[in-house]
């Protein structure tokens, strides 16, 4: 169940958390066309800085529309805007955890949050900020 603005309180909290799988990879490679081989192909990233395949970064973003879209503020938010940075790699069987803390109540039923990834050893991977329209009423 979605939390309406008028529910939402400043440090509110909200998150997300599954493991990035080859498929995982694939899937988003497929439904986007991003084919770069530092996520498709094994070979060639094992030459690259990162020695092996990682996520699109994109993917791990991803994770963060679910808190938005599922937890908080939940069904029937609207994703107005995003910024992020991607701090650190993302590797195939890393635990994701996508966390979301609301940071300000803005104007028009206009929610901030601070966006933070963390991988299973509490390393940020991603951070930025979100603005999204809250529900008007928990539905
Ligand atoms: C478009 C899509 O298809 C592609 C993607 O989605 S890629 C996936 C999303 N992005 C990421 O996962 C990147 C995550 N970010 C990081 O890992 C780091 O920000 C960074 C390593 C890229 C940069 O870190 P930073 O601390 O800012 O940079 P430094 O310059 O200090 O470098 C740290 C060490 O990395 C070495 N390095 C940097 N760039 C390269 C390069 N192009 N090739 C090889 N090595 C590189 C750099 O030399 C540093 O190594 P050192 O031993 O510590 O000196």
């Amino acid at each position: 169940m979605s939390k309406s603005y008028e529910q939402i309180q400043v440090g509110d909290q909200g998150s997300f958390e599954k493991t990035i799988t080859e498929t995982d990879i694939y899937l988003f490679a497929g439904i986007t066309g991003d084919l770069n081989p530092a996520h498709i192909n094994q070979r060639a990233s094992e030459n690259s800085m990162f020695k092996g395949r990682i996520a699109h970064g994109m993917l791990s973003a991803g994770l963060i529309s679910a808190v938005l879209g599922m937890e908080l503020p939940g069904p029937g938010t609207i994703y107005l805007s995003q910024n992020l940075k991607f701090v650190a790699p993302v590797y195939i069987g890393d635990t994701i955890k996508a966390v979301a803390e609301v940071t300000e109540k803005m104007e028009k039923g206009r929610i901030k949050l601070k966006t933070t990834c963390y991988n299973q050893n509490d390393k940020i991977v991603l951070d930025g900020e979100a603005v999204v329209i809250a529900p008007k009423a928990s539905c």
